[in-house]
């Protein structure tokens, strides 16, 4: 298991985004804790947390007229297609200073990680896995409390079906070129990120 942060995207990216920053990919199931993770790895380390769930609910919230499609997808924990997601991602990588960037919750699928790398040519730095129960995460998910519209228990289901048939394709993927860092995330969040840290290594923790 690697320690340092490589910035692995070096060639086709600076044309399309301007930039050439460092990109973790964080998966892992419906209520892995993702988002709570991102948040320390942000503290301590400096990078920019983009979630891609965040950026589509934003869209809605923003009158778009994608909002509909993306509303009903959501509800349904359907993927909604890579072009409305990656655009919103790519927008926000272009729209902020940093060069390191925790993208959460993308590539959702095949589809997904194909399009990003076509269309921007960045390759991630490492992809941070979170492995957790489905009992474990039902339970985190049911008891959320953010008025997330997906967070019931039929859509949950469905989420969890599509994070085993799309998403674990995609993990597998970047396992076999050894790109992936698996995090038992069934273990209270101090304890998690115990191990979060050994990956991203002291060398990157940011000066106080
Ligand atoms: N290690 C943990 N132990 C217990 N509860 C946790 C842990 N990590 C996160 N939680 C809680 O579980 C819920 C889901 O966490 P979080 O939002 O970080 O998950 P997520 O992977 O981003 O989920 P989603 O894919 O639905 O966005 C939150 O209420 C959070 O406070
Ligand atoms: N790449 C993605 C990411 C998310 N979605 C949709 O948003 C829902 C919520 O995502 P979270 O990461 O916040 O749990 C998800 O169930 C999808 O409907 C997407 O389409 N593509
Ligand atoms: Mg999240």
């Amino acid at each position: 298991m690697g320690t340092v942060i490589e910035a692995a995207n070096k060639d086709t990216n600076g044309s399309v985004l301007n930039k050439n920053p460092t990109v973790v990919f964080v998966l892992g199931g419906p209520g892995s804790g993702k988002g709570t993770q991102c948040a320390n790895v942000v503290e301590h380390f400096g990078f920019t947390h983009l979630s891609a769930g965040d950026l589509l609910r934003a869209e809605i919230k923003s009158g778009s007229e994608n909002g509909t499609m993306i509303q009903n997808m959501i509800k349904e924990g359907k993927i909604v297609p890579s072009e409305v997601t990656i655009r919103l991602l790519q927008q926000a990588i272009k729209d902020n200073g940093n060069d390191k960037f925790l993208i959460d919750g993308f590539p959702r699928n095949e589809e997904n990680r194909a399009a990003f790398e076509r269309v921007t040519g960045i390759e991630p730095a490492f992809v941070l896995y979170f492995d957790c129960p489905e009992e474990e995460m039902e339970r985190r998910l049911l008891s959320r409390n953010q008025g997330r519209e997906d967070d019931n228990i039929e859509t949950i289901r469905k989420r969890f079906k599509v994070f085993l048939d799309s998403s674990l394709p995609v993990i597998n993927y970047y396992d076999a070129k050894g790109k992936v860092r698996k995090v038992d995330a069934a273990r209270p969040v101090e304890e998690v990120f115990e191990s979060v840290k050994a990956i991203f290594g002291p060398k990157n923790e940011k000066a106080d």
